[in-house]
């Protein structure tokens, strides 16, 4: 597993980047507002390498969501370049935007199909994953559905069905579940149930947005332990406001403010001694219980100066 590397390393230019799974450099991202364009992300440099996980961390308005669909390729950047592994071993092009293009429609390489080397490499958990889940599918069709989209088993296949109940079975969605449509599930069933979908194909790299929030305790903890498994085969890019998560999955940490990378450090680092202002404002915010209090849970432990905080969500 890599340590931390900072987003000012020299990126890809083509060809192979021995380790790099993902690749953005001086990603702008506008969005158009009834005031007019308003920049989101203000040029991001951001390395991912093969086994790294890596958290991306910020106010709420940061630009964090945003990075991970331009990172997706669900949305375009204004200007700047995503470059992914390819099957080939090359690190090739998923965006080359150019500044000044005119606003592009949502999700132009996902349709195309042009993109389809990155699909198979990348998996996501997205924010509102309830309503990412296709209301005609049941929790075990929706967790099947990307193993044979992907050709990875046939439909309707036994294979395919294990495989399905075996990943909704390790974010602790039992059987019952399994013939539920979205709208017989719960919020954090479907969270669940979307995180199963991601992890299924046992995809290079999941980008997952806080795919922990909402959950309780117990829970909580048995999707970071399926998380924590993934890890080993996965690369991950996690958003999430759970410092305690975050510490417990992810050993590097990049802090996003007002659309830039401020810092990108090894996550112990970060969260006992952050270095930028925004960075300082999220660790110092984590509320303080009194020792005695109910411990944290097990799989998320907080760096030693911080272990009588409970997480921030
Ligand atoms: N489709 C959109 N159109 C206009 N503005 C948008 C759009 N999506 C996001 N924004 C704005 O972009 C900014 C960044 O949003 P984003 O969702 O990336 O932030 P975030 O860091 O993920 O926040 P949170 O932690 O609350 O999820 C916010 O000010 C948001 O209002």
């Amino acid at each position: 597993m890599t340590g931390a590397m900072t987003g000012t390393e020299a990126g890809p230019t083509n060809g192979r980047v021995p380790g790099l799974v993902l690749s953005a450099r001086g990603l702008v991202h506008r969005y158009r507002t009834p005031a007019g364009l308003r920049t989101v992300l203000d040029g991001v440099d951001l390395d991912v390498r093969e086994g790294e996980s890596l958290a991306l961390l910020g106010r709420s308005g940061a630009g964090k969501s945003t990075l991970l669909r331009v990172l997706l390729a669900l949305e375009a950047p204004d200007a700047g370049t995503v470059s992914a592994l390819s099957p080939d071993g090359a690190v090739d092009p998923v965006h080359d935007a150019v500044e000044g293009a005119a606003l592009r429609p949502v999700r132009p390489h996902w349709r195309s199909g042009a993109l389809r080397w990155y699909r198979r490499l990348v998996q996501h958990v997205p924010q509102d994953s309830a309503a990412s889940l296709d209301p005609r599918l049941t929790a075990l069709q929706a967790v099947e559905q990307p193993l044979v989209r992907l050709g990875l088993h046939r439909a309707g296949s036994s294979a395919a069905r294990e495989r399905a109940a075996e990943c909704l079975e390790d974010v602790g969605v039992g059987a019952v579940l399994h013939g539920h449509r979205p709208r017989q599930l719960s919020g954090g069933q479907a969270q669940r149930v979307a995180i199963a979908r991601a992890l299924a194909p046992r995809p290079a790299l999941v980008l997952a947005d806080e795919p922990v929030s909402g959950l309780d305790a117990p829970l909580r903890a048995h999707v970071l332990d399926a998380l924590a498994r993934a890890r080993r085969t996965t690369t991950l890019v996690v958003v999430s406001h759970d410092l305690a998560a975050v510490a417990a999955l992810c050993e590097r940490t990049a802090v996003v403010h007002a659309g830039r990378l401020v810092e990108d450090r090894l996550t112990r680092d970060v969260l006992t001694d952050p270095r930028h202002e925004a960075a300082r404002e999220l660790v110092d915010a984590l509320p303080r219980l009194p020792s005695s209090s109910a411990p944290l849970p097990s799989s998320a432990p907080l760096p030693s100066s911080r272990e009588d905080s409970p997480h921030l969500t």
